[in-house]
């Protein structure tokens, strides 16, 4: 695939001028500002097995470097560690594995802060309720700087929608457990387009392909290459690229049980395969037969069906790599790239990239949105998923309105005299007993829109406390509506008296009356899993700490 083809692409994307000028408007001109170098020694992560059987190695002592202006494909057959890499470069590990090695930032050992980078998860982590516009429009004005105008904000959203070819769904929904939305490909082109939207410094990407048919994966990361142009660094795991995808990446880094079998110029890896013994037959793609020299997986399986008529012929077919066991193959080519020119050049590389020193490393946009802005977009998009979700409140208020009816029923029109003060009482205590933990009923929903707040925290994208804030502003209404609804309701089938002078009565009814009671209950049971959440991320980041300050 040439280079023409990609200009053509590229020129034809009239969305690119407007993103152009949202750049400019962000102060960022074609390859200038933050250059990001990221080089990885000796990087060991293990799982440390706690007494039963040794530590399993997840990577093994890999070795490589991204620089800006590239594009690295990280591959390798399913399990060989392309996430756990991606997960130790973007300091994302899970708190069960142990890492030894030097990550190298522009030649410093340094965390990448929230907001220096951005990082495509291999799950789509969206909210079903909002539009495919909607959901690129919220994030851009959740951080892009408040400076840009309206206008400038649309540009950039639309411009993005039109790279990532998006504009044919772009007012569908995409859908949750109720609602039937966009397809699994058009969700991933719509996470890459939510991280690209602010043209990164360094992005991580985790599979961005997996879901998408052949033309739409080699134009995502066309569009990838063309925002790495502008000097951004990007490194992205892939599964079995076509080869006009694989032509695509500048740099190859392929790993298979954790170990490196090669890391250089992904153009110059057919040759080094070829090199060692395993030439790639001209009609079959580079990524194909790499994967197939080095996935060992079912070996077992192989050996036991030797012999059979099918797998002899297949067997003649793979040729030359028929008569070997991929272990073996894998562990020939391991040994020979160590000792190549091509990992002496690769190391050669390192050694320069490390001695970069004096380059800036800012943040992203992380807070270049003032926190008004922030906090009013948030609710709002809170506030719209909260309405369109049947399952976050509308459930819950028919549930109450019916439940009020039913307790009114039973308790309906039961007097003022001294025998009714017990009933009234009990009135009182189950309506609120069952408000406050039907609270439980909004938890599947709060849990998607939590899932959304770690990703977007995770990139730096807003703080906790502008969340936390945004939550209970959004959910206000709704609480609101169903004390009252509930109240009126139970209210009026127990027929409260007013004019009543005795003392016992009136507090009694007030509480049946619970308006102000399930109010504040409802409130403080939306806000505990609030709090517990700060609780839980205050312990994660003490925990990171101490464990980050451990090695
Ligand atoms: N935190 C962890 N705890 C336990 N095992 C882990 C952890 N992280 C990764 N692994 C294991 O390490 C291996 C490599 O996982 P990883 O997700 O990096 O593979 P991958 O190459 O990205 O695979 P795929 O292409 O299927 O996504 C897997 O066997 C996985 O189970």
């Amino acid at each position: 695939m040439g280079d023409v083809e990609i200009e053509e692409v590229n020129g034809g994307v009239n969305g690119g001028a407007e993103v152009q000028q949202g750049e400019e408007g962000l102060g960022r001109g074609r390859g200038e500002g933050n250059r990001m170098y990221l080089v990885w020694e000796e990087l060991t992560v293990a799982l440390p097995n706690f007494g039963n059987g040794p530590t399993r190695r997840l990577l093994d002592g890999v070795t490589g470097c991204a620089q800006p202006g590239r594009i690295m494909a990280i591959m390798g057959p399913s399990g060989s560690g392309k996430s756990t890499l991606l997960d130790a470069l973007a300091g994302r590990l899970s708190g069960n594995v142990v890492m030894t090695g030097n990550v190298l930032l522009n030649g410093k050992k340094k965390r990448l802060d929230y907001g220096s980078f951005a990082y495509v998860t291999q799950e789509d982590i969206l909210l079903g309720t909002l539009t495919v516009r909607e959901t690129i429009t919220y994030s851009a004005q959740l951080r892009l700087p408040s400076s840009l105008t309206r206008q400038d904000i649309d540009g950039i959203v639309e411009g993005t929608i039109t790279e990532m070819g998006l504009q044919e769904c772009a007012d569908r929904l995409i859908g949750n457990w109720h609602l039937r939305g966009i397809s699994g490909g058009e969700k991933k082109r719509l996470s890459i387009a939510l991280e690209i939207l602010t043209r990164p410094h360094l992005l991580f990407l985790d599979e961005p392909t997996s879901g998408l048919d052949s033309a739409s994966a080699f134009f995502v990361i066309q569009t990838l290459r063309n925002v790495g142009r502008d000097g951004r660094t990007i490194i992205s795991a892939i599964h079995q690229p076509s080869s006009e995808v694989f032509s695509l990446f500048d740099d190859l880094f392929l790993l298979s049980g954790g170990e490196q079998v090669y890391f250089g110029e992904a153009k110059m890896a057919a040759k080094f395969f070829a090199e060692v013994g395993f030439p790639c037959p001209s009609r079959r793609n580079p990524s194909d037969h790499f994967l197939r020299c080095i996935n060992s997986d079912f070996d077992i399986v192989a050996e036991a069906l030797k012999g059979s008529n099918r797998i002899t012929e297949l067997q003649n077919t793979l040729d030359p790599l028929a008569n070997l066991p991929t272990a073996q193959i894998k562990t020939l080519l391991v040994k020979k790239y160590r000792s190549s020119d091509y990992a002496a050049k690769a190391r050669a590389r390192i050694r320069e990239i490390s001695g970069i020193e004096g380059l800036v490393i800012e943040k992203k946009h992380s807070g270049e949105a003032k926190w008004l802005t922030q906090l009013s977009t948030l609710t709002n998009r809170s506030f719209v998923n909260m309405s369109r979700d049947l399952g976050y409140y509308w459930l819950r208020i028919a549930i109450y309105v019916a439940l009020s009816i039913c307790v009114g029923s039973i308790f309906f029109d039961v007097g003022t005299n001294y025998n009714s003060i017990l009933a009234r009482g009990a009135c009182g205590g189950f309506i609120s007993g069952f408000m406050t933990f039907m609270s439980i009923g909004g938890f599947p929903s709060f849990i998607e829109e939590l899932k959304v707040f770690y990703r977007e925290r995770r990139n730096g994208h807003y703080g906790v406390a502008v969340y936390i804030l945004s939550n209970f502003l959004s959910s206000f209404p709704f609480l609101t509506v169903m004390s009252l609804s509930t109240a009126a309701i139970t209210y009026y089938m127990v027929k409260f008296h007013p004019g009543i002078s005795h003392f016992m009565y009136v507090s009694l009814d007030l509480i049946s009356s619970i308006a102000t009671v399930e109010s504040c209950m409802m409130m403080i049971a939306s806000l505990v899993p609030n709090f517990m959440m700060g609780v839980i991320i205050g312990a994660g980041y003490i925990v990171r700490t101490v464990t980050l300050r451990n090695f």
